[in-house]
Parts: structure tokens; sequence; C-alpha cells
């Protein structure tokens, strides 16, 4: 996101890390501690601030925030500044990891700041050139593939680098597919995505691409979309199915309830770890989930985090067919085409007639949920996890 890119590309200039590479992280490198013979000098650590800038290789935000808690320790000493309030998450981030080292001297600190540098000019002279930001397509741009076949039009979720996790412009170009898919002349619509996962939910770096209106207006904004982008599924004129294959996480769950069919691959699992995350459930899920399988399992779900094998989430009603993944693929698409001959037109009413009298129902609760998040996301709770997230001490 070029938010993230952006901010945190910001927040290593004083030499900690300047590379114009967008920032996307790697697993951590380890920091190596130096003993008192192996002291660096100053023209060491200068020469290493102007070599970080040359990295090939983006070390990722871990990495980077170390970079920076060292640069500081050894120019200024412990961490002396007050710390950053909740809602400045990436300061925080800055200001945890620099107060983190303590009392370490200066000089020790000047030394592991060379000497990591060092292992990070080492990996990135063995990596492929990364292409400069300003010559890589913008976020969101193959993110979605839409085809239209055989009476059906699939749109596919296509960013498997990131398990398929929802950029802003993957919010709005769904909806575009969605809109068109409406009109189209295909009997059935499918959702499904690209490589091992269906799709892991919010992108969590969309939190911190924060406006000149400031958090509450990401918030408002946010909202907006959420509502607008839920209400483009409940509206979905036809028949709309789920090709789950593989594990799904946050909305990519919940609007599972607004789908008409959800086919599962037995190797998909059903997560939605809002608590953990501090927020609250979405895509109408707080009406959908209790009433396919009852309040005490949907509060599981949706209060507890409780992950669903496929075939859990089969018995709950959320999945309509579970099938082995070896066939998954094969056996799904012969039974979508076989559908997809059936007269268009009776479907799409037969749908209506099913789907409609909960319609309005369905638009309420959304905007109740959305409103509900809109506070939930200013929370103490949700920031301080997207920061655990981005800092990757978190993992669901
Ligand atoms: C308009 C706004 C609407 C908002 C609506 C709100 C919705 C609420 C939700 O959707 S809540 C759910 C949010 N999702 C998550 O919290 C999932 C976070 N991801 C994970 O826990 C894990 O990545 C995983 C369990 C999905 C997969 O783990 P695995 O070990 O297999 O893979 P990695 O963790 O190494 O992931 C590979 C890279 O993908 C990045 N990534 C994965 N999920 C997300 C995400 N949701 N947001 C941003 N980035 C994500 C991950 O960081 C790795 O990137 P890297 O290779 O650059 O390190």
């Amino acid at each position: 996101m070029a938010g993230v890119a952006g901010r945190l590309g910001r927040l290593w200039c004083s030499g900690a890390l300047s590379s114009p590479l967008q920032v996307t992280r790697f697993p951590a490198l380890q920091l190596h501690l130096c003993g008192p013979a192996m002291r660096a000098s100053q023209k060491d650590f200068e020469n290493a601030t102007n070599q970080v800038k040359l990295l090939k290789k983006d070390p990722g935000n871990e990495v980077k925030l170390k970079l920076y808690a060292l640069y500081k320790q050894a120019t200024e000493g412990p961490c002396n500044v007050p710390k950053p309030g909740v809602l400045d998450f990436i300061n925080k981030a800055k200001w945890d990891a620099w107060n983190a080292l303590g009392s370490l001297p200066k000089e020790t600190a000047r030394h592991n700041y060379v000497d990591l540098v060092a292992s990070l000019s080492a990996s990135s002279e063995s990596s492929i050139q990364v292409t400069p930001a300003a010559d890589r397509k913008q976020p969101g741009s193959d993110a979605l593939v839409v085809t239209s076949q055989d009476g059906i039009t699939t749109i596919t979720l296509n960013r498997p680098d990131k398990k398929n996790a929802l950029t802003t412009q993957m919010y709005h170009d769904i909806m575009l597919a969605l809109e068109a898919a409406g009109k189209d002349d295909s009997a059935i619509t499918v959702l499904t995505g690209n490589g091992d996962h269906y799709c892991s939910g919010n992108d969590l770096t969309n939190f911190t691409d924060i406006p000149p209106g400031g958090v509450e207006e990401k918030a408002r904004s946010g909202a907006v979309l959420l509502r607008d982008f839920v209400d483009c599924f409940i509206d979905f004129p036809k028949p709309l199915v789920a090709v789950v294959n593989g594990p799904a996480v946050g909305i990519s769950v919940t609007i599972l309830g607004l789908f008409d069919i959800v086919y599962a691959t037995d190797r998909a699992t059903f997560h939605t770890p809002f608590s953990h995350l501090g927020q609250s459930p979405e895509g109408c899920s707080s009406y959908t989930f209790p009433k396919m399988m009852g309040p005490s399992k949907a509060t599981e779900m949706l209060v507890f985090g409780k992950k669903l094998t496929a075939r859990e989430a089969c018995t709950q009603g959320l999945v309509t067919e579970v099938f082995p993944d070896s066939t998954f693929q094969k056996e799904v698409w012969v039974r979508l085409k076989a559908y997809s001959k059936l007269p268009p037109n009776a479907m799409r009413i037969s749908k209506q007639v099913i789907r409609n009298t909960e319609k309005e129902k369905l638009h309420a609760v959304n905007a109740e949920e959305s409103n509900i998040l809109r506070e939930r996301w200013l929370s103490d709770e949700c920031m301080n996890a997207v920061v655990s997230f981005l800092s990757k001490k978190a993992k669901l």
C-alpha cells in the first residue's frame, strides 16, 4: 500500500534507512551482538548509514524498526522523548523499538547497527533486483481478475503473495465487477481466490493510509466503503457462488452468509478473529450467523474467534458442500457449468423470491455494523492489534 510504503519509507530518514523501495515484510533477521574487541568506528557507522540507502532488497518493517532504534541509540543514547499517543501508531512502533534498547551503550548500538547493515547487504546482493516503486503497477491494478465463460462470470482475488488480502482499491474493484456481472449475460457469478488462500480479509495496512482529515476521517470513509461494499452483495440479483479454495479470514468469511452457494475445499478454514483485532462483526454476520448456526455457535466464531474447519462450517450451514482438495476444482466447475445452463431468468427470479423478504433487514444490519465498526477502528484495542500485525508480532 502506498500509505505504509510512504509512511514507513519516510521514517528511515536520518540515515537509518531511506530507500525508495516499497515496504514489504520479510522474515526477521537476527541482530548480531558484538564483543568488546570488535567495536565499530564512527567511520564504519557513517559508511553503514550510506550503505543502507543502497540496499536492493527491502528488509521489511521489523528490521527497519531495529535499524531505526539502533541508529537513535547510537546517535542520541537511550530513548528520551515522550511516548506518542496510541493513535499515532507508526511513531509509537518506532518509540517502542528505541525504548526497548534501554541503556544499551551508544558504541554497542553503533556496532550492532554496522553489523546489521552488513548482514543485510550480504543478503541483498544475492537477491533479485527490485523494480523501483515508480515503475511498478499501482496496487490493485491486477489484484482482481474477471473472466466470463460458459455462462459464468468469475471474479478472482489475485494477490496470492498477500493471501488475497483486500486493499481499498480491491473493495472498489469488486463493487464494480459485481455491478457489471449483475447486468452481463452470464447466469451465475463466482467469487474465488488465486493461490493457496481464498482471502485473508481486510488488508491491515489499509489502516495506515491516513488522509489529511486524520484517523476520524479514515474511520468515517472506511465505514461508508464497508457499507457500500456489503450492500452490493445484499442486492446482487443472480445466483452468487463462493468457490473457497483455501483458508478464509475476516470479511471474506462474514459475507459468505450473503452468498447463495458456498463450495469449499477440505483445506479451507473459516476464521473471524474480530475480538483479537479489537473489531466487531460485519458483512451482516451478526444477523446471518446466529440465524444459520444458532447464537451460541455464532458467538464462538464472532466473539471468541473460533476457527472452523470446512467440515465444521458445513455442519453449521455456512458452507454448502465440502470437496477433497485433490478434486475440488474439477468437481466444482463441472457442477457450476451444469447449473449455468439452467434458464437464467428463472434462476434470478427464484433467488429474489428466496432473498427479497430479508433485504430490508440486511441493509439495516449492515448500516448498524458499519457504524459500530467506525467507532471500533478508533479504539486502542484495534490500533494496538494493527501495530502488532505490522511489526510482525502477531499472526492469527
Ligand atoms: C473498507 C474497509 C472494510 C474493512 C472491513 C473489515 C474487515 C475485518 C477483517 O477482515 S479482519 C481480518 C483481517 N485479517 C487478518 O487479520 C489476517 C492477518 N493475516 C494472518 O494472520 C496470516 O497472514 C494468515 C493466517 C492469513 C496466513 O499466514 P501464513 O503464515 O500462511 O502467511 P503470512 O502471514 O506469511 O502472509 C503472507 C504475506 O501476506 C501478508 N498478509 C496476510 N494477510 C494480510 C492482511 N490481512 N493484511 C495485510 N497483509 C497480509 C503477510 O503480511 C505476508 O506479507 P509479507 O510476505 O510481506 O510478510
